[in-house]
């Protein structure tokens, strides 16, 4: 039987907010076995770039990344909200160790091509070190992910943390019984996002179908649905979407293949 992991994805307003956060490590440090934490921090990057009087600009739930704000997200990302979240989890006993997709060639990507929409330095992934990865789970490290990757030619790219997580977990399946649990600051796939207790208990890909074509599923859950499905059909045994202060807990939203 092969051994389990769980990947636990989290986003910017869990990672912003010192509260949640100290709660999130908590929570993840009290998590039994192998595990690996992807963060993303979108909200800080925002933040940080208008500060610097740079401006954001999503497109499909993507940044557009052009050289300046390259430099904010490697800062945020790789710099500050890494880092942060190193210290803490070395703080709860956890032996964590922060990448980038470029240490040790963790993750390597390819910019998006210009179609509609030209992204700026954005990576499309191409491959994850899942060898290297696993070699470090089974001496007790546990990594912590941020959202860059890099694509061998000396170029940093940002790359959506759910697809990070995502991308990760199908890697690692081909080495652990991996469930990948994506958290936020909601309870689960919601039927009406204004009703906390409205949680959808699972999701088949015909039911995303429809929530999406209804309207009930949109924005930023949508490519957290399709990562999920993604990693179901690559070898992940179990996804989950849940609060961030329910990660030990059996609630939120199953998906189904
Ligand atoms: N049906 C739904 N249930 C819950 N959240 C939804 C739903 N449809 C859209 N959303 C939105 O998706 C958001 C989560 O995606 P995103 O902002 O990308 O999160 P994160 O930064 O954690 O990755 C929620 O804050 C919510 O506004
Ligand atoms: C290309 C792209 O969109 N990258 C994301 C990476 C951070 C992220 O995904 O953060 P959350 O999980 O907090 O949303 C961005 O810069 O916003």
């Amino acid at each position: 039987m092969r051994e389990k992991l769980t990947v636990i994805k989290v986003g910017g307003k869990i990672v912003e907010e010192e509260a949640t956060l100290h709660k999130l490590l908590d929570d993840f440090a009290a998590i039994e076995g192998y595990k690996v934490l992807v963060h993303g921090g979108g909200r800080s990057a925002t933040k940080l770039a208008a500060q610097l009087g740079i401006e954001s600009q999503m497109v499909n739930g993507r940044r557009i990344t052009d050289a300046e704000t390259l430099k904010v997200v490697t800062m945020v990302y790789g710099g500050l909200v890494n880092k942060n979240i190193v210290a803490g989890l070395q703080a709860r006993g956890v032996n964590a160790l922060g990448l980038t997709g470029a240490d040790m060639d963790v993750i390597r990507s390819v910019k998006r091509p210009v179609k509609d929409v030209d992204y700026g330095f954005v990576g499309d992934v191409k491959q994850v070190n899942a060898e290297f990865l696993g070699d470090l789970i089974h001496k007790g490290v546990v990594p912590v992910m941020a959202p860059l990757t890099h694509d061998g030619a000396g170029n940093l790219l940002n790359t959506n943390a759910d697809t990070i997580a995502g991308e990760t977990a199908k890697a690692l399946a081909a080495l652990f019984d991996v469930t990948l649990v994506f958290c936020f600051e909601k309870k689960g796939v919601l039927r009406d996002e204004n009703d906390d207790d409205s949680v959808i208990p699972q999701i088949t890909p015909a039911e995303f179908k429809q929530y999406v074509a209804d309207g009930v599923i949109q924005g930023g859950m949508i490519p957290k649905l399709e990562n999920s499905f993604e990693a179901l059909n690559a070898g992940v045994t179990e996804v989950v979407i849940t609060l961030a202060s329910a990660i030990n807990e059996n609630s939120g939203t199953r998906i189904k293949k």
